[in-house]
């Protein structure tokens, strides 16, 4: 079982480097690093009780590197062969060159150890992960990938100690080469590598990562400024408006949409509609003369305005209960767009720019950053930030998305597999929740709405943001595999928390 998203700080993900600064706070706070070692190897022997049959039978070898993972992987060896499994260490490096807590844990292990047996690996009932962890930091090559894909070749079951070998805990990347495990067992919290993708499947998916507590207090987080946050419940349960009893539709914010032209008017359409259903209490859709009809006649629960200038937009935006714009899906590509948005930014409001108009500003080159202070949303998906910012690699999106919010002072929801909301300050959160069947055409104009209805509610920006994220990735799994953007509609108003 993975951690509960319900707990309190559930929500913290610590970088290797924090993670560091845990262990040596809780070592200068009375806690040996001895002592955190044993329970560590302890937990992880546990979570192998689990993996292995309950008769005892069966082989476990544990993969044993040159640093503190291998430290862990000691203990572990030593209460499996205590709890009478038939248990061997492997180390893939020298045992004497073993230095300080790790050099100790390898004293006490007076069971077998072998020399590198690439064929025993493959045929072990489980093998121990505790080559590398929070300290790798270079590319795995050599004799060391080799182990690493004789063990992910052979049948094994495998459970990793701390992260995978060769899997980055700061970016969920592979360097090199990873261990592809069924079961991992973290320290205290999970890291960004874990949540972030391919991280997340290398460690054995979401609900396959333990997350143990070694002892360390939560008041180490005082001196560590923590910034990276798994999306769920416990990261903006505060934040979420729940109507009281007097509540009226217009203490919950009214999203205007502009919609463009044909083909895409369907786009729009969904973005107005999945705004009402996450909650604002008006939607309004703007669209030019020549498709008001067609917009009118789709459309029940959304008012439908029409404007063919920017002057005309600016006549219905002088209702000031208009607090939130959604501009992009739908919209069309070119000046036009830009001018139009140039035009809402001047405005103010709460706006989230998607698709079209994110294509736009790409191609003007708009500084966002003249707007700083107001509050933007932009949603990209690979290929419109790779046009929004040429010079910004996309190899770690954590940091891609941060550099990205930093330069525009926007809010980045750089959408995936695992969706990064970004904030200007620094803050970020990483989804876990999207189902793969959730990426469908029309399925990111459902979430511009989504996060302009959530923001007309007024709460806390990237709070406010990140719980769309989460809404939408929780209405996928609603609607279900098979699903088409509208199927999300309904599904918006049963996951709503
Ligand atoms: N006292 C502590 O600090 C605690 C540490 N813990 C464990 O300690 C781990 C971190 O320990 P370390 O900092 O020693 O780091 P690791 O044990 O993860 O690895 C560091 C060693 O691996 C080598 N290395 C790194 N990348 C390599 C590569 N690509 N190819 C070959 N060699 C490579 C380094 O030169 C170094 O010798 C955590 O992941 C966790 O499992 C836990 O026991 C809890 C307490
Ligand atoms: N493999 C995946 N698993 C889960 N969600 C995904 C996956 N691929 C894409 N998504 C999500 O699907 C949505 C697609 O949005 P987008 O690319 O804007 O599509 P469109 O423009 O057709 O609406 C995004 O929310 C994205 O995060
Ligand atoms: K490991």
């Amino acid at each position: 079982m993975g951690l509960d998203p319900r707990l309190p700080e559930s929500h913290i993900l610590l970088s290797p480097h924090q993670m560091y600064a845990a262990d040596t706070w809780a070592m200068q706070n009375g806690t040996s690093g001895i002592t955190l070692m044993e329970r560590a190897g302890k937990s992880v022997a546990e979570v192998a009780t689990e993996m292995m049959p309950h008769n005892g039978d069966g082989t476990i070898i544990v993969l044993c590197g040159p640093g503190n993972n291998g430290g862990d992987g000691y203990v572990a060896a030593r209460y499996l062969a205590e709890w009478g499994y038939t248990v061997s260490v492997m180390p893939i490096s020298d045992i004497m060159a073993l230095k300080g807590d790790a050099a100790i844990m390898a004293r006490p292990w007076i069971g077998r150890t072998r020399p590198m047996d690439l064929n025993a690996l493959k045929s072990a009932d489980l093998v121990i992960d505790a080559m590398f962890g929070a300290g790798l930091d270079r590319d795995i090559e050599g004799d060391i990938a080799a182990v690493i894909e004789a063990v992910n070749e052979g049948s094994a079951v495998v459970l990793a100690v701390d992260l995978p070998s060769g899997l980055s805990g700061a970016t969920g990347q592979v360097q090199g080469t990873a261990i592809q495990a069924d079961t991992s067992v973290t320290f205290f919290s999970y890291k960004p590598g874990h949540i972030l993708t391919p991280g997340r499947y290398y460690s054995g998916g979401i609900d396959n990562i333990h997350v143990v507590d070694i002892g360390i207090s939560r008041d180490c987080l005082a001196d560590i400024q923590v910034n990276t946050y798994w999306n769920t419940a416990s990261l903006w349960q505060g934040a979420v408006f729940h109507p009281g009893p007097s509540s009226h539709k217009y203490d919950r914010g009214h999203v205007l949409v502009l919609g463009g032209r044909e083909p895409a008017l369907g786009a729009s359409r969904l973005a107005s509609l999945a705004a009402l259903r996450s909650g604002c209490g008006l939607s309004t859709l703007a669209c030019p003369s020549e498709s008001y009809s067609i917009q009118a006649t789709a459309l029940t629960d959304v008012m439908v305005r029409r404007y063919d200038s920017s002057f005309g937009l600016l006549s219905i935006m002088a209702d000031k209960r208009i607090n939130t714009i959604v501009a992009g899906p739908g919209l069309g590509v070119g000046e036009k767009t830009t001018e139009t948005i140039l035009a809402v930014l001047n405005e103010r409001r709460r706006t989230v720019l998607d698709a079209d108009a994110l294509t736009s500003l790409a191609r003007q080159m708009v500084q966002l950053s003249d707007y700083s202070g107001q509050d933007i949303v932009l949603t990209p998906h690979d290929g419109e930030f790779k046009k929004m910012f040429p010079d910004i690699s996309l190899d770690d999106r954590l940091s891609a998305a941060r550099q990205a919010a930093r330069q525009t002072d926007c809010v980045i929801v750089l959408k995936g597999v695992s969706t990064i909301v970004a904030a200007p300050d620094g803050r970020a959160s990483i989804a876990s929740n999207a189902p793969a069947w959730l990426s469908v055409a029309g399925a990111g104009d459902v979430l511009a709405g989504i996060i302009a209805g959530v923001l007309a509610q007024g709460l806390p920006l990237f709070e406010s943001v990140s719980y769309a994220v989460w809404l939408h990735g929780k209405s996928g799994e609603v609607a279900g595999r098979g699903l088409i953007a509208s199927d999300l509609l309904p599904a918006i108003a049963k996951s709503l928390p």
